[in-house]
């Protein structure tokens, strides 16, 4: 029997309410398949900080750097709350950035995907999602303006002042690069590289690097298109889209807006990639509007515990029985209060409902041999 460790870090806000939902999952999981999890919690985030006065503390550290793979909840707090945690060690700059650095996870997978039995989730008309929105967000994810050097002060003049930069060397884009023209070669064939050449630097090194890697990757089509070009192209015609490659704050941007041509950011999920380590968890943040109220969509956590099984567990079959359970899921009319507007002939369930609809659903479901 394969038997596999995971780092569970709930997080803030809807983060333990989620988990709690994906956990049922992997029970059912296990149950299903000659497989057993050791599941190994720990505190990460604003109540990491509260607790400990860290919000990545070293007993985390330890269990995430023992861990085959992390399940990770979101992290932080209201604007306003955020406010009561020095600023390095709020939990986007003291845990997850930390995190990400630690394990070097530069390649970030967010699935967007909405088939067209559900173009009522999302705002755009039905003609625009045609027959579904099916494409994959590959963002860099430890290089760029969030990793470059920062300097803040008092100017010449007497001015307060900021400096941040966007730096990547050549390595770094060749490896999401290989990433992201991997995947489409194994998709649609089709590679959108989205840059901003025309202002930035980084974005020149970042072509020509691309240009460089395509040769190896000759049957799949590059198109390239300006970041600002393809906010717009993402509402207007996002169908033409299957792999998109981007640098870390476009990712973080667009994969946002992806959450919303679908409806809701409850339906984007993550994986998050290094060499010798992968964590998985929802694009979204802890929701604070929502938490504690039993309402927040789990299957951004869920479709995380599917990208985990597939990429650490070598486990896609079971991956694939986990999507058409929720998928089943939403087919029955059912959904969380995100998706289930009144008018919207969606019947409302709360996430603990959904989780367990989803357990019903993937029970049912014949073995995986
Ligand atoms: N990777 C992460 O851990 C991560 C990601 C993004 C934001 N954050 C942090 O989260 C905190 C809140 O940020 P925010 O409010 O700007 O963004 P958010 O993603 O938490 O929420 C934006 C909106 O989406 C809704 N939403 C998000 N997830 C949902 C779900 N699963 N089901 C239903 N609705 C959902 C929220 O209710 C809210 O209306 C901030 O501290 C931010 O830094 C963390
Ligand atoms: C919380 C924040 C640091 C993070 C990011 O900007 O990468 C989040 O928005 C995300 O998308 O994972
Ligand atoms: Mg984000």
């Amino acid at each position: 029997m394969k038997h596999y460790k995971i780092a569970v870090l709930a997080g803030d806000g809807i983060g333990p309410e989620i988990t709690r939902e994906a956990l049922k999952v992997l029970k059912l999981i296990e149950e299903r398949n000659d497989v057993s999890f050791e599941l190994m919690p720990a505190a990460f985030g604003a109540c990491a900080y509260f607790e400990t006065g860290d919000a990545f503390p070293q007993a985390t550290i330890d269990i995430c750097d023992q861990a085959d793979a992390i399940l990770k909840g979101p992290i932080g707090l209201s604007h306003e709350e955020s406010k009561k945690i020095p600023i390095d060690k709020q939990p986007e700059r003291g845990a997850l950035l930390p995190m990400r650095r630690r394990y070097n996870t530069y390649a970030n997978f967010r699935p967007v995907s909405l088939p067209k039995a559900l173009a009522h989730f999302s705002p755009l008309k039905a003609e625009i999602i045609g027959e579904g929105i099916d494409l994959v967000i590959v963002r860099e994810l430890v290089g760029g303006l969030y990793f470059g050097q920062k300097e803040s002060g008092v100017n010449e003049q007497g001015l307060r002042y900021v400096r941040e930069t966007l730096e990547y060397d050549e390595l770094q884009i060749r490896r999401i690069m290989h990433q992201a023209f991997k995947l489409a070669s194994k998709r649609r064939k089709l590679l959108h590289n989205i840059h901003k050449s025309n202002v930035l630097k980084s974005s020149v090194l970042w072509n020509e690097v691309m240009e460089e890697v395509a040769v190896e990757y000759p049957d799949v089509t590059v198109v390239n298109m300006l970041v600002d070009s393809a906010a717009t192209a993402l509402c207007l015609n996002p169908t033409q889209f299957d792999v998109m490659v981007m640098e870390n704050m476009f990712g973080d941007i667009l994969s946002d807006q992806g959450g919303g041509i679908l409806g809701s950011l409850g339906l984007m999920p993550s994986a998050c990639i290094g060499d010798d380590k992968a964590y998985y968890e929802p694009s979204h943040g802890s929701a604070p509007d929502i938490a504690g109220k039993n309402i927040a969509n789990p299957y951004s956590m869920i479709g995380s515990v599917a990208m985990m099984l597939e990429n650490s567990f070598n486990m896609p079959e079971e991956a694939k029985n986990v999507w058409a359970a929720m998928q089943a899921v939403f087919s029955d009319g059912y959904s969380t209060a995100d998706l289930s507007k009144p008018g919207s002939g969606v019947i409302m369930i709360s996430t603990e409902q959904f989780g367990d609809k989803v357990v019903e659903k993937l029970g049912k479901m014949p073995k995986v041999s």
